[in-house]
């Protein structure tokens, strides 16, 4: 299905699950990610099969689907962390901007510049606040002490977190709560400038005031970034998606905006699994 067709709820001023017909004018760009034709094993096994599937620009798209049905391993490939491992194998093309980022030629470097990737439990470098954002920053450019410094703190402002950190900037990170860690490894992410931000359930390890606090942050982010979240929490997909893709056994069932899969899905499938039927 083709992102392009749909209408952009990003331009709707209803509020979220606020579940009405949408009248908004098509997204007309180009998706920013797309997969075609997509296929992944784990060794034998078969986890990820034929997802086309278009991730508009400054959008959010979330991925949701029962457990095990393929949605961590697909936003992996959307990063190529997989190529770390041996036996692993990513089939078909994945295209940034237009560009297949699981050609061997697309440089490594460029892609982890370009797609940053925030894991389910926080996990800050042993290090001080500042250096947790800035390490990512020194392998990717050459930036004096003034120019690093500002940096970090608009990644920091960017992450809602400089408020509570901006004195403290040289005390250990492993010091933050669980939700200030995660807002870090977000400015970690951000700091970087990337394109797309992956988001693997950012907040299953948090308690509701930081899960809304990382909900709010994500709606503020896509000014800047085209974000892909996987989430368990429907209520959250609906809360803070614009678009949601509903993934089965590995397949993509159904794909589209988040007012339609959540008011109006096209499969049975879908629907018995947002309305807590099965999953
Ligand atoms: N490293 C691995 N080696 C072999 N199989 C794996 C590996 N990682 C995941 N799988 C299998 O691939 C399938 C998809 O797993 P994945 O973690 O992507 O699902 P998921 O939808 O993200 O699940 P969950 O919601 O529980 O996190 C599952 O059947 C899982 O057992």
């Amino acid at each position: 299905m083709n992102a392009a067709l749909f209408p952009d709820p990003a331009m709707n001023d209803a509020p979220r699950l606020h579940l009405e017909t949408l009248h908004a004018a098509p997204v007309a760009s180009a998706p920013k990610l797309a997969a075609r034709g997509l296929d992944f094993h784990y060794d034998r096994f078969h986890a990820v099969r034929g997802i086309d599937l278009d991730i508009p620009e400054k959008r959010v798209t979330a991925l949701i689907g029962p457990s095990g049905c393929g949605k961590s391993t697909l936003l992996r490939v959307f990063n190529r962390i997989y190529a770390l491992y041996p036996k692993l194998v990513a089939t078909g093309e994945v295209l940034l901007d237009g560009e297949n980022i699981l050609d061997p030629r697309y440089p490594l470097n460029r892609l982890r510049s370009k797609v940053g990737m925030v894991f389910q439990k926080p996990v800050p470098f042993p290090m001080t606040i500042f250096e947790n954002v800035a390490y990512g920053i020194r392998h990717h450019e050459r930036l004096s002490k003034g120019e690093m410094k500002d940096r970090v703190e608009q990644a920091l402002h960017q992450a809602a977190l400089w408020e509570e950190v901006k004195d403290k900037l040289g005390q250990s990170a492993l010091g933050l709560s669980g939700g200030q860690q995660q807002r870090l490894c977000i400015a970690r992410a951000v700091a970087l400038r990337p394109d797309v931000l992956l988001l693997d359930e950012p907040t299953s390890a948090l308690d509701p005031i930081s899960t809304s606090r990382i909900e709010q942050l994500v709606d503020d982010l896509k000014r800047d970034f085209t974000i892909v979240i996987v989430t368990h929490n429907m209520q959250q997909a609906a809360r803070i998606s614009d678009y949601t893709a509903f993934m089965y056994l590995g397949e993509l069932v159904e794909h589209g905006t988040t007012e339609t899969i959540f008011s109006n899905p096209s499969k049975q499938q879908t629907e018995d699994y947002i309305t807590g039927r099965f999953g």
